[in-house]
């Protein structure tokens, strides 16, 4: 494929864990050639992935500067920026790219809801595509599939992320995307059975308005994982996702920067591009 007809991609947080990752997806992949690798401290990457894409050493300079890169990118046409910053990064990086008609593939989390519903309408605004994914695994489409479904029987359900202690946001942007799925198939979970007091604050984890908590274990070791437990009268139904490697989300975010191209509007989650 040309270099003419590749679907040129800026990557935000290129020097992170998620951010390396996909630099070398983007590598590999045909379709799609980096022109832009954004982070906080500019430096060089990029050794590992000469090796993998066999070319021999390679060193991609990252810079700090979001604006010259959109407008560099803006001129090898239209073009997608992947962000996987921090939670107080990520607003004003997607709204920068919109402004300048690159199309943003979010992965950071931590977004508020008031935040995401401002990025709609500024992306409609614009008539460019913008695609939030929380979780860019098929597991968990899968696993948020299966507790959308048991939702239709159990009224009891808990919510337990657990991560690596890098991670700045609590909670999981995937948990709360999954108890959100949840509150919109029914209004009230867990009716209360006995009046409960809390005699550490925070043990019974954080509250959405539809009764459903979440709980956040964050500790070295642990990558991404999330258990759904739904309780009925004598049975449980554990549904569990473990992330042993980012590669994982790499077909998440290959197949994202290849649908946001043709959208017009902001969709949230993998699901909606399957
Ligand atoms: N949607 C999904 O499937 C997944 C989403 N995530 C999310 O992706 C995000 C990144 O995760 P991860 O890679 O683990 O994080 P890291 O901390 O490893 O990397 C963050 C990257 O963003 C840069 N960065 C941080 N703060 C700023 C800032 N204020 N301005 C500009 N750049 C900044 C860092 O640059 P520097 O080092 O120079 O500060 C670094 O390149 C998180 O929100 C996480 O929740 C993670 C995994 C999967
Ligand atoms: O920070 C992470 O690591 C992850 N963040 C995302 C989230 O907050 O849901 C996705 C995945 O859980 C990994």
């Amino acid at each position: 494929m040309s270099s003419q007809t590749k679907i040129p991609v800026v990557v935000n947080g290129a020097t992170g864990k998620m951010g390396r990752e996909i630099v070398k997806a983007i590598a590999q992949a045909e379709d799609m050639t980096l022109v832009g690798a954004i982070a906080r401290n500019p430096k060089l990457i990029g050794e590992d992935i000469g090796e993998v894409i066999g070319c021999g050493p390679l060193e991609i300079p990252v810079t700090n500067d979001l604006e010259a890169t959109l407008v560099m990118a803006q001129s090898e046409g239209t073009a997608v920026m992947v962000d996987v910053t921090h939670p107080d990064r990520v607003y004003d990086a997607v709204r920068a790219a919109i402004a300048y008609g690159i199309r943003p593939v979010v992965g950071t989390t931590g977004l508020s809801a008031d935040q995401i519903q401002e990025l709609a309408e500024f992306a409609d605004k614009a008539s460019t595509g913008c695609l939030i994914i929380p979780n860019f695994s098929i597991g968990m489409v899968l696993l948020q599939q299966a507790a959308l479904q048991a939702s239709q029987y159990f009224d009891h359900v808990e919510i337990i992320e657990l991560h690596h202690n890098q991670k700045a946001d609590a909670p999981s942007g995937t948990a709360v995307q999954t108890a959100q799925m949840l509150s919109a198939q029914k209004d009230r979970y867990n009716p209360a059975q006995v009046e409960e007091t809390e005699k550490l604050a925070g043990s019974r984890g954080g509250a959405l308005e539809s009764g459903i908590r979440i709980h956040s274990v964050r500790l070295p070791g642990l990558i991404a994982h999330q258990e759904v437990l739904f309780g009925a009268a004598g049975q449980l139904y554990t549904l569990r996702h473990d992330t042993s490697d980012r590669v994982c989300y790499m077909p998440g975010v290959l197949l994202s920067i290849r649908r946001v191209l043709p959208l017009k509007s902001l969709l949230y989650g993998l699901d909606k591009i399957l």
